[in-house]
């Protein structure tokens, strides 16, 4: 198996996790909970403060210019973010005020995880942010393609979202890491692929976290 077959190999394995994760199940059945939403955009702003940042280092390392990648520079996920607030605004808007405002356990472990990658070298580094796009790009086009989330979901625009952009960005990533995992040892390699894993993991619990926050 190359690389990047390994990298989709631990993506298809746990794509049965987020299929029962209590945010995607919502998402699925079509279910709005005000509050969940909430907490999720909240907790993804935090998230994003801190990973956007370290994602352009990630790709400086390497001299990555591909135009999939660079365009999220500095671009806080607004539309997406938009369309989920949408629907809890229409649910119930009073639940915004009930939302914690510290950072969940979650959202701390992930950017540790990225933080303690990134000390382990470049190479570490780059695998641990890769979770954040495939993740996206590969559950949600799962679930539009299986007919999971069809267009009368009113989940269906932040799924079609990601399904769009991310495809090619999914593309554009794994090329380099492909290239990169080339030049380093099978050890360097065996790390890298678990530092994916769990990143793929935190992004399971990033989703579970805002519903499982229910008061
Ligand atoms: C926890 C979490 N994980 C992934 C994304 C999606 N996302 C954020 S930035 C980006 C492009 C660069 O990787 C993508 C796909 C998110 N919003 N929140």
């Amino acid at each position: 198996m190359t690389f990047i077959e390994q990298f989709k190999k631990i993506m298809q394995d746990a794509l049965p996790t987020f299929l029962e994760n209590p945010f995607i199940k919502d998402c699925e059945a079509g279910r709005v909970d005000a509050r969940a939403l909430y907490t999720y955009i909240y907790q993804d702003n935090i998230y994003l403060d801190v990973y956007l940042p370290l994602f352009s280092k990630g790709l400086d390392n390497f001299d990555i210019n591909s135009e999939s990648l660079r365009q999220f520079e500095g671009d806080q996920e607004t539309e997406p973010h938009l369309m989920l607030q949408k629907l809890a605004d229409q649910k119930d808007p009073a639940a915004k005020k009930t939302i914690t405002k510290e950072w969940l356990p979650a959202t701390i472990g992930y950017l540790k995880h990225i933080q303690n990658s990134q000390q382990e070298g470049d190479f570490i580094f780059l695998c641990s942010l890769a979770a954040c796009p495939y993740v996206y790009g590969y559950l949600n086009e799962k679930m539009i393609e299986s007919g999971q989330i069809t267009e009368d979901n009113p989940y269906y625009p932040w799924f079609d979202f990601y399904k769009g952009t991310d495809g090619q960005l999914t593309v554009d990533f794994m090329k380099v890491l492909e290239e990169q995992a080339e030049k380093v040892d099978a050890d360097l390699q065996s790390r890298g692929l678990t530092a994916f894993y769990q990143a793929v993991q935190f992004e399971s619990d990033f989703f579970a976290q805002a519903v499982e926050d229910r008061a």
